[in-house]
């Protein structure tokens, strides 16, 4: 597991892009397991950037997203599905065809959750998995638990997990109650995981996680098992470091 503390967002936004960025110059059909939530939109930033800049193509590469709530549309506004089109797919060249977010209002989830591991199977291993982590440990939308489940499937969110998330929708009542995530299990196929995090209030996740011991009990904690993990924190969460 290698650890690195960066200057600013920025820096680390932009690192964490070129690294994106040169496995696809490497690997131009490589598949990128790719991640929501706030922390992420800035490496999009960056990436959709350097795409206009000339400086990365995505023409060839495949994508998987690690989850989408159960119960909205494609199209709902706050799906995962329209923030990856919003804040990345909609400005590059990476054909739709090639990009899978699960679908979360499919009528046979167990078969949805079993295609999605399939996407993984036609086009993958995942080369590089992008990860945030929630402020309970999560990794996706797996939830800290007694045990955690290796493949894509359905979890019911904690209350902590869903008003964390109502910032996106403005009333807590309108998050949905499951989503669709790869499992634990899924994640740790990548070939390479970068798991980025920033301000004080992750500090102390992101401590337990990787100093403290593997327990399904914090689910970013098992990514200690991987070969190939890099933590990418900034001055405030990565704090305990100093
Ligand atoms: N399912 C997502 C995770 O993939 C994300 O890493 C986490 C942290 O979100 P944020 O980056 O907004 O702090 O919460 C969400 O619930």
């Amino acid at each position: 597991m290698n650890i690195r503390i960066l200057n600013s967002r920025e820096d680390l936004n932009a690192t964490a892009a070129a690294v994106i960025a040169s496995l696809l110059l490497n690997k131009p059909q490589a598949m990128l397991g790719l991640a929501t939530g706030s922390t992420p939109i800035g490496i999009y930033r960056h990436l959709v950037e350097m795409y206009r800049k000339g400086q990365v193509s995505f023409a060839r590469a495949y994508s998987v997203n690690l989850d989408e709530y159960v119960g909205l549309p494609p199209e709902h506004p706050q799906s995962y599905r329209s923030f990856m089109n919003e804040h990345l797919f909609q400005h590059i060249d990476i054909p739709l065809a090639h990009t899978r977010v699960p679908d979360g209002n499919a009528a046979d989830l167990p078969a949805e959750c079993a295609a999605h591991e399939q996407a993984m199977l036609d086009h993958g291993p995942v080369d590089l998995q992008l990860l945030g982590i929630g402020h309970n440990g999560h990794i996706g939308f797996n939830e800290p638990g007694h045990g955690l489940t290796g493949a894509t499937h359905v979890v019911d969110l904690e209350e902590r997990t869903r008003t964390a998330n109502a910032r996106f929708f403005g009333n807590i009542d309108d998050v949905p109650k499951q989503a669709v995530t790869m499992g634990v299990g899924t994640i740790l196929k990548a070939k390479q995981i970068i798991l980025v995090a920033f301000g004080a209030d992750k500090e102390d996740i992101v401590k337990q996680a990787f100093t403290g011991p593997v327990t399904t009990k914090c689910p970013a904690s098992l990514l200690q098992c991987h070969p190939n993990v890099l933590i990418l924190l900034d001055q405030e969460a990565g704090g305990w470091l100093n």
